[in-house]
């Protein structure tokens, strides 16, 4: 294995069986994300985007291929050794937040860190959280029920929630998709901050300016990866222009 590899699919395939005929939905994907990386899964709706995010995650276990992380594969773990690794290694942020309503957000954020953590470790993981809130700008909410605050300050939360663990990868599943553009923006300085300090990042997206703060996109068609474009690290500065470029590119592939 490239020792800059983090994650890895080989010959990835999706199949459900429950349809008549079945669907293939991946059709062999081999994907090499780099330590570090910001990935982009991009693709028309209905491509199969959602569903290599969930099976190289293993929130879903794909019929067919490897997944390597770290070099360890996971696809031939049992449920609980890969629900122990999602919880240890790999952190989620959805488009809907899922935090528990009887809990605040602090209490919702600490949740699977204190889970995770061994009992020495759980003060290590609070003092995670707390910095974690303060870093994300919403420390002044932590107090607050999950349906007293934005829907941004939930998405920074979420974020939050995902890093209490320090996870080596973040998964993104249309992080902005419920938000207005300016809570876009807020969230996707939050995962470019994560990025930043190192953490590998794999997002899907439908959003151009979404898709453009990532490293590299690929693109799937039909459960295919067609395609890949190297936008190299993000700069605010040149965002129209890589959004420009992103755009000529997806209109080549019929996006
Ligand atoms: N449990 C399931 N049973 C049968 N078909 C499914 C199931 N889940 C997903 N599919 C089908 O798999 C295909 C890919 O779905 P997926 O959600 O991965 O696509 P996507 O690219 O993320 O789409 P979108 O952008 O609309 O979210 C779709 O045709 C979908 O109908």
């Amino acid at each position: 294995m490239n020792q800059n590899v983090t994650l890895e699919s080989q010959a990835l395939t999706k199949t459900y069986f429950s349809t008549e005929p079945p669907t293939e939905v991946l059709r062999g994907i081999d994907l090499s994300v780099r330590s570090g990386e910001f990935l982009v899964i991009m693709g028309a709706s209905g491509s199969g985007k959602s569903t290599l995010l969930y099976s190289i995650s293993g929130m879903d276990r794909p019929t067919d291929g490897k997944v390597l992380l770290d070099g360890r594969e996971l696809t031939s773990l049992r449920d609980a050794e890969m629900a122990h690794v999602r919880l240890t290694q790999m952190g989620f942020v959805f488009q809907q937040a899922h935090f528990l309503g009887n809990l605040d957000v602090r209490d919702n954020i600490l949740l699977p860190a204190l889970k995770a953590a061994s009992k020495e470790n759980k003060n290590a993981a609070i003092a995670r959280a707390d910095a974690l809130m303060d870093r994300f700008g919403i420390a002044h909410i932590k107090d607050h029920g999950v349906t007293q605050v934005s829907g941004g300050q939930l998405q920074r939360a979420s974020i939050c929630r995902a890093l209490a663990g320090e996870p080596s990868v973040l998964f993104a599943d249309e992080p902005t998709g419920a938000l207005n553009s300016s809570m876009s923006t807020e969230v996707m300085d939050a995962l470019t901050d994560v990025h930043r300090s190192g953490t590998t990042i794999v997002m899907v997206t439908h959003d151009p300016a979404v898709a453009a703060r990532g490293e590299r996109v690929i693109y799937l068609r039909d459960g295919v990866l067609v395609d890949s474009h190297e936008a190299g690290p993000w700069q605010a500065e040149q965002a129209q222009q890589r959004e420009d470029d992103l755009q000529a590119w997806l209109r080549n592939l019929g996006f």
